[in-house]
Parts: C-alpha cells; sequence; structure tokens
C-alpha cells in the first residue's frame, strides 16, 4: 500500500469556469509517485483545463489543488521549479538550433552555462537528438520536435512531467518511439501526468486514469479495472454492406450481454466472442465482416456515455 507521502498531486472538487461555462466541474484525483496517471476523454472534456490548473498556468475556480502539499494560488513559483510541462503544441523556437532551444530554457531556470551544456547533452541523448543538435528546429520531423519539446521540459530534472496530447497528430512509428521514451523516463522515477483522447495510448503508458466527460470524472481506475468493471472481456465486431445497422442489430439482439450500433458496424459485447459468433451465424445473419477481438477503453468510453472518443 501506498502511504500518504507517496501523493504528489491531490485534487478535491477541483473547478473551473469561463465566465458562465463549467470546463471542469469538480473533480477528486490523487496522483502517487512513480505513477504514470491520465486523463482519457473526447475533445472538449476539460482535460486540457485540468492540465493547465495543475501546471499552476490557470488559476483554480473552486475546490482544492495541491501539489508536493503546496497550493498553486500562493505557491505557483516554488511548484514549477518542481514540474516539467509539455504542452499540446510545441513551442519551440524554429529559428534556433535544437540545443540552443534547451540552452535558453536552462538558463531560464537558472542552470550555470556549464550545467546546462552537460544537461542539454544528456537530454539530447534521451530524446535520440544528439546529431541533430547543431541543427535548425524548423525541418525536423513532428515527431523529433515532440520529443525535443520533452527534453525540453525536462531541463530542470522535474519529479513530475506533465503532458497534454503528447502524441496527437503523429504517424504510429513515431508515437511508438515517443511511448518507449516516456517508458524510461517512468523507470528513472519521473511522475508522468498525461491527457489523451487516444484509448491505446491510455492503455499502453498509464497505471491508473481518469475517463472525463464534460467537465466530469465518469470512472476511475487501471485500465484493467475499467475494462473488467465497465465492458465484456470480448467484442464482436460486425460489418454489414448495407448502412442499416439498427434491423441488423434488431437480429442479433439476445446475443451475449448487450448490443451497441455504430455508423459503420455493430458491437456485440460478449465474454465468449467466438460463441456470440457462431450464434449469430446460427440465425442465419450474414454479415459483411465479422471480428473477435478484446475490449478496450473505448468499449468502457462507449458504455459510460453511449459516444466514441472521436464523436
Ligand atoms: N479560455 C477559454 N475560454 C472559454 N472556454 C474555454 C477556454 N478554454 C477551454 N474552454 C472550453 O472548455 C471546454 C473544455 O476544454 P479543454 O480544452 O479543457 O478540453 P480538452 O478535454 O482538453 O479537449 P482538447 O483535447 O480539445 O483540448 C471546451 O468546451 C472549451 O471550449
Amino acid at each position: 500500500m501506498s502511504g500518504d507521502d507517496d501523493i504528489l498531486l491531490r485534487a478535491k472538487g477541483l473547478t473551473k469556469h469561463f465566465g458562465e461555462f463549467t470546463a471542469v466541474d469538480g473533480i477528486d484525483f490523487e496522483v502517487r509517485k512513480g505513477e504514470c496517471f491520465g486523463f482519457l476523454g473526447p475533445n472538449g472534456a476539460g482535460k486540457s483545463s485540468t492540465m493547465r490548473m495543475v501546471g499552476c498556468v490557470s488559476p483554480v475556480s473552486g475546490g482544492e489543488l495541491r501539489l508536493f502539499d503546496l497550493d498553486p494560488a500562493t505557491d505557483g513559483p516554488a511548484i514549477r521549479a518542481r514540474l516539467g510541462s509539455c504542452p499540446q503544441r510545441d513551442t519551440l523556437d524554429e529559428e534556433l538550433t535544437v540545443q540552443e532551444n534547451l540552452w535558453i530554457y536552462g538558463r531560464y531556470f537558472g542552470l550555470s552555462r556549464k550545467e546546462v551544456r552537460t544537461r542539454a547533452a544528456e537530454l539530447l541523448d534521451f530524446a535520440q537528438l544528439s546529431e541533430r543538435a547543431g541543427d535548425k528546429v524548423e525541418p525536423l520531423s513532428g515527431g523529433m520536435k515532440r520529443r525535443l519539446t520533452i527534453a525540453r521540459s525536462l531541463i530542470n530534472s522535474p519529479e513530475i512531467l506533465l503532458l497534454d496530447e503528447p502524441t496527437t497528430g503523429l504517424d504510429p512509428q513515431a508515437r511508438h518511439v515517443l511511448w518507449d521514451r516516456l517508458f524510461r523516463l517512468k523507470r528513472s522515477g519521473v511522475t508522468l501526468v498525461l491527457t489523451t483522447h487516444y484509448m491505446d495510448e491510455a492503455e499502453q503508458l498509464c497505471d491508473r486514469l481518469v475517463v472525463m466527460d464534460h467537465g466530469r470524472i465518469v470512472a476511475e481506475g487501471s485500465p484493467r479495472e475499467l475494462i473488467a468493471q465497465h465492458s465484456t472481456r470480448e467484442v464482436l465486431e460486425l460489418r454489414f454492406d448495407v448502412d442499416d445497422h439498427s434491423r441488423h442489430a434488431e437480429q442479433v439482439g439476445g446475443i451475449g450481454e448487450r448490443v451497441e450500433v455504430l455508423p459503420d458496424r455493430l458491437l456485440v459485447y460478449a465474454h465468449d466472442g467466438d460463441r456470440a459468433s457462431a450464434d449469430v451465424h446460427a440465425r442465419g445473419v450474414q454479415p459483411l465482416s465479422s471480428l473477435v477481438r478484446r475490449s478496450t477503453l473505448e468499449d468502457v468510453f462507449l458504455t459510460l456515455t453511449g459516444r466514441t472518443l472521436v464523436d
């Protein structure tokens, strides 16, 4: 069991208003030392607004927030000195070289010229960018720029690294390289807090996560716990050549635990997908394709909200 000393970040009834609008609606969560904690939810769920409050760049409208037992309202600079923050969009200086981007940031954090050079070299090695150290940032690939942004956010050796949508816009290979770097960081003891609307990213990286929708937390747990609590073990996906999936939903009604109709397919939630598939065929239903897969966090989200993460 982790003791209270292990809790680096604690929110209770955390709220963010923009005028009349409530973007974050009284959420509770705790992040423990050394874990990767995630906020999973669709666009507009309130993930970035939460991260900005945690990063001490946006004031809390209501509730309590503590990082390292400190209050962002009064101890912002002391907290920020122990945080790294990787925003949703890269804010690198494209006119400068790769290493100059790190040097400038290091100087901003008060590192000496010598310390900055040593730390920058270590971080470029970590980010697999040593060979590009003297190159301008502008021509780098999207994945390289993201890795440089992460390297930059580590210049002050933070205890917690905040990552807002770390792999949005990257191709699959670049995402995997980045995930690998984040795994290494976690192994080295850095606590990671990230937002994502990619369920595979949440499943790959997060020890624990909260699912957010409309500013609220709708579920919390490890990926495995969430799937066990809110979905079946397997899902049978059926595709038909006509768009009338509702009619086919009636034909397979009663098979498995429940049936979900999506615009392009039917999902039959069943603990035993092969058995459900056999039952479908026994009824004479002939889908164009049929696939049994394990349940994912996407299914959890669909069950909890009736929508897919990319709606
Ligand atoms: N500065 C602002 N002023 C007014 N409304 C805002 C502001 N920032 C965010 N919002 C609104 O708050 C809601 C939550 O936005 P937020 O960016 O936190 O969501 P998100 O889950 O991070 O989604 P995304 O992945 O699109 O960033 C949205 O409806 C958004 O339009």
